[in-house]
């Protein structure tokens, strides 16, 4: 049986995620987004499901920049998870009582609204997941008097729902991938995503547009771009690239192969299924068998066989 981390304690949306993307699996808790990629990386364990990104929030940038440096991991499939938020207390507790909030950044700011407008007085105290804060709450003494975080953190720690669906949207969702040491990548399957990190060579006008013009030429289309700081001064960037399309797919291989030629570093985060099993459109000379034809004809023409 394969041995998953993720994000823990029981009872996390990433948790979740795991136990959508791989059910069977033995799953191993683990104490931040870090430190589930290192299990992997140490070989503790096979894979690790962590959040990437959420439909209001935008990053979740502890991935992003740990999946970019340190030791190869590969995305191999992702996930998108509707998440609702429950205000959790020991019960007995009223809505009017609370003033200190236990929950992780990323579901504080999407429940901005609620906590503006229900408990405007409210101290407002970050922890490593929301499973973490309701697992803070439930025990005795705890000095917080509730948590926000899923309704099933509630039935593991023994807290009442004292509001739910409190998110400042019901139609947000995160993205979760799964992440496995270096190897070939899962086949392709005509509706899929790749994700890869650009370093640039240097800073120079139109260093963006010409890595931008490497998709665009190949009719390769993206789903998201971030810039995160190299931690090298105040300007200095990296870049994180999804894009419609698999590595085997000859105008995706293309466009990463320019930018390999013209960036300092490219690192290949995987291509995997898109977990809504959207296809690409493909334009009018970017297929497989076009580049093929095309390939062929150079060749002819550089050995004289027009
Ligand atoms: O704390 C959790 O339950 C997590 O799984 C982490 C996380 C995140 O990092 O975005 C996952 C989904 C929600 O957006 C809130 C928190």
């Amino acid at each position: 049986m394969s041995k998953i981390a993720y994000l823990g304690p029981e009872g996390t949306f990433t948790e979740e995620a795991l136990c959508r993307l791989e059910p069977d699996a033995e799953r191993l808790s683990c104490p931040s987004i870090p430190a589930a990629l290192e299990a992997v990386r140490r070989g503790e364990a096979d894979g690790a499901v962590v959040p990437l990104e959420n439909s209001l929030e935008g990053a979740i940038t502890s991935t992003l920049d740990e999946l970019a440096s340190g030791e190869h991991l590969l995305i191999t499939a992702e996930l998108l998870l509707p998440v609702r938020f429950s205000l959790l207390a020991r019960p007995g507790t009223e809505l009017g009582y609370v003033k200190r909030v236990i929950t992780h950044q990323a579901a504080h700011t999407q429940c901005r609204g609620f906590l503006a407008r229900e408990l405007p007085d409210a101290v407002v105290i970050s922890a490593a997941s929301t499973a973490a804060a309701a697992q803070e709450v439930s025990l005795p003494g705890s000095p917080y008097d509730a948590a926000i975080a899923a309704p099933i953190a509630g039935e593991r720690y023994g807290l009442v729902e004292v509001a739910s669906d409190i998110g400042d949207r019901t139609d947000t969702e995160t993205r979760f991938v799964l992440v496995r040491r270096p190897g070939p990548p899962p086949p392709p399957t005509g509706a899929d995503r790749t994700s890869l990190v650009v370093f640039l060579a240097d800073d120079h006008p139109g260093a963006l547009l010409e890595m931008l013009t490497e998709f665009s030429v190949r009719g390769v289309n993206l789903t998201r771009i971030e810039s995160r700081p190299t931690g090298n001064g105040i300007g200095n960037y990296f870049f994180h690239f999804d894009f419609e399309g698999h590595v085997a797919d000859a105008r995706v291989g293309e466009a990463i192969s320019g930018l390999h030629r013209v960036c300092e570093k490219v690192r290949f985060l995987g291509s995997y299924p898109r977990a809504d099993r959207v296809a690409p459109q493909i334009k009018r000379g970017t297929t497989d068998a076009e580049y093929a034809e095309a390939a062929e004809w150079l060749e002819r023409i550089r050995t004289g066989r027009f």
